[in-house]
């Protein structure tokens, strides 16, 4: 069977389909990364992947037709009407993730319903009726990085898993008994809560009779003050001796990272200029592509002669039209470090002939070969749009990667909003915020349309990677990456891996990149550096921007929310309360209800500088029914 005739045999046996109406045996479900049916996730022509969530769809869900899906990596049916027992779905060996929460599925699951599905990373059974033990094969399953199995009737004891690595685990409001496996003893308590019977770190709430703390203080109280003495005494010393250790352990870390800092600049820098001839097969496959580049805007070799040819080689160029320059020009260039962000150091680098670029090291792309590497950046450097900043050359190597760009004076949105005013100049109008705001969406609505197969085409949207032209328009950067960043470092680095949907189910959809806009419009009208968006923060460190909001009541959010220091607000509070409210309606942490991008834009589009009289009553009014509690997008979440 074609993929098109095992998805419509796939969709007779589901109930209540017409959110899949366009499913047509008439069409091919892939072309290339694209499709046009509803939900289904293409790669190369190939169904890799089903998300049918929030359809209302009820019946069967018919495994044994999906085997004929050869490489389907993920199905995804949450917050559907299926019930009945768990679906046989070890008969897709291919499986990465499986997300049926939200449905009323039920009953015990077989212990050996995950036997052999070895590549499965996300197990997503949250807010159904399942009975019965947590299966033993899935917590023999390697590659598990996400397990949501809250809110069901889980029995029995939290079994021994053999992953270590968790993103997100929780198996909150169950009722699971015993003890907690030591390895989960630093997670957050609640993704065990709501299980009377589970005790042990983090829940803290053991209560077995041989724990044996408690017991032997209360029965040797003649020696409990010299216990005491003695214990507060012992850690001090081991304190001072843990605190020594460490200090001189930073002290080395930090000389070894210098000195692999300095060893590798001249390593580069002498790479680039003792640089040896390009291997003749890559030679020849540059010249090659030199006939198409114009087409494909490829990156071309400028050939002069000898050894200057075999530099040049080493930066990629995307576009013909520019200035030249090789590695070793941008390493001899008066350099200034702009700053150390998530993935390395970003330096500006001004050419002895004229132009000044940027060139940003990246060392956690080291997972994608250099064919994927380069096809990656020529569809980046493809990418034209007055709201993008174009990528203007690139270099491989195999531990890192350069990315250069030009050099934009007026720097970034985050130093505008954040570094200006600590130096005491004036903040940023309301105008240019808004003004900005657009360009920000446009930017974004553009880079969904131009690279539909990337979940969050931009994945990495904050203040610090918006720069501004002279005219104050917005240049959006680090954008389209996600494919190239090893995922350990994008969890742990990348905007878009901070997302709710990511922090509490492990995943990334199309709407991350409008909860990463919500969050600048937030920064934009509040004025506040979002904690999480900062380079190391890893964790969530205070709160979102948006819970600072919904934490203030509504009728004082006019005054408490606007920051105070943005000038040009006479008469435009009507239409900043309704950005904020945009805003609002983007960070929703539940996907289904946030907004989509296209209702985003279109919202932020229709704004304007200044209050019309009918906008002045309308936006009171909104506030009336804020006040009322009749407006959704300010519900508490
Ligand atoms: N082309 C550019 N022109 C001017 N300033 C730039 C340019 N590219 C980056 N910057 C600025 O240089 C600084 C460092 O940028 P870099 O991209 O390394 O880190 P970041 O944006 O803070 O974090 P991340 O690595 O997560 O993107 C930032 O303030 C950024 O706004």
């Amino acid at each position: 069977l074609t993929d098109s005739e095992i998805l419509i045999k796939f969709k007779g046996s589901l109930s209540n389909a017409s959110a899949l109406d366009n499913w047509s045996d008439m069409t091919n479900p892939c072309k290339g990364d694209i499709s046009n049916w509803n939900g289904v996730i293409c790669h190369k022509g190939f169904v890799i992947g089903l998300q049918l969530e929030g359809m209302g769809l009820t019946g069967k869900i018919d495994v044994q037709t999906l085997i004929g899906l050869s490489v389907l990596r993920s199905l995804s049916f949450m917050n559907n009407g299926f019930d009945g027992p768990f679906p046989e779905l070890k008969k897709l060996k291919s499986l990465r993730s499986i997300f049926l929460s939200k449905n009323h599925f039920s009953g015990a699951i077989p212990d050996d319903a995950f036997e052999g599905m070895f590549k499965l990373k996300k197990v997503l059974l949250a807010e159904n009726e399942f009975t019965g033990a947590i299966p033993s094969s899935l917590a023999a399953l390697p590659k598990l990085i996400v397990l949501r199995l809250e809110g069901n009737k889980f029995t029995g004891k939290l079994p021994k898993f053999s992953a270590t690595n968790f993103a997100s685990f929780n198996v909150s409001n169950n009722e699971l008994d015993g003890p907690i496996p030591a390895t989960f003893s630093k997670m957050d308590f609640k993704s065990f809560s709501g299980n009377k019977g589970l005790c042990g770190q983090p829940v803290n709430e053991c209560n077995t009779p041989n724990t044996s703390t408690s017991i032997s203080t209360t029965s040797n109280t003649s020696n409990s003050n010299s216990n005491s003495e003695s214990t507060s005494k012992k850690p001090s010393m081991v304190c001072i001796i843990v605190v020594g250790i460490a200090m001189a352990v930073a002290l080395a870390a930090i000389v070894v990272a210098a000195l692999i800092l300095l060893q590798s600049l001249k390593r580069t820098s002498e790479e680039s200029i003792e640089a040896p001839p390009l291997p003749s097969d890559l030679k020849k496959k540059t010249r090659s592509k030199e006939a198409d580049r114009s087409a494909q805007g490829s990156p071309s070799e400028h050939s002069s002669n000898g050894r200057k040819k075999a530099d040049m080689a080493k930066l990629s160029f995307i576009r013909d039209d520019g200035e030249r320059f090789d590695l070793s020009d941008l390493l001899k260039a008066s350099a200034e470090i702009l700053g150390s962000g998530c993935f390395g150091l970003s330096y500006k680098a001004a050419l002895s002939t004229g132009p000044v670029m940027v060139v940003k090291r990246f060392k956690q792309m080291n997972n994608v070969g250099k064919e994927e590497f380069h096809e990656h950046m020529r569809r980046i450097g493809r990418l034209s749009h007055p709201n993008l900043l174009p990528l203007v050359a690139y270099y491989y190597r195999k531990e890192e990667k350069l990315l250069v760009t030009d050099y934009i004076e007026k720097g970034s949105l985050a130093v505008h909003l954040h570094g200006h005013q600590a130096l005491g100049q004036p903040s940023m109008d309301w105008p240019t915020r808004l003004k900005i705001v657009k360009g920000v969406a446009k930017g974004l609505s553009y880079l969904s349309k131009e690279l539909p197969s990337i979940t969050a085409a931009h994945g990495h949207l904050k203040s610090s990677n918006i720069l501004l032209n002279q005219s104050n328009e917005p240049l959006l950067t680090d954008y389209g990456l996600i494919p190239v960043i090893n995922q350990e470092n994008a969890q742990e680095l990348m905007v878009a891996y901070k997302s709710p949907e990511y922090l509490q189910l492990g995943r990334i959809t199309k709407k991350t990149d409008v909860w990463s806009l919500g969050i600048l419009i937030l920064e934009l009208i509040i004025g506040k550096l979002p904690p999480n968006f900062l380079p190391q923060g890893k964790e969530t460190e205070g709160e979102d921007l948006a819970s600072w909001v919904n934490a203030i009541p509504q009728e004082q959010r006019k005054n408490q929310v606007i920051d105070k220091k943005i000038s040009g607000i006479k008469n435009s509070e009507g239409e900043i309360l309704k950005l904020l409210k945009i805003g609002m309606s983007c960070c929703e942490g539940e996907v289904e209800k946030r907004l989509d991008l296209k209702e985003a834009i279109e919202r932020i589009n229709k704004l304007k500088e200044k209050d019309s009289d009918e906008d002045f009553f309308s936006s009171y009014a909104s506030e009336e029914d804020m006040k009322k509690g009749m407006c959704d997008d300010f519900a508490i979440s």
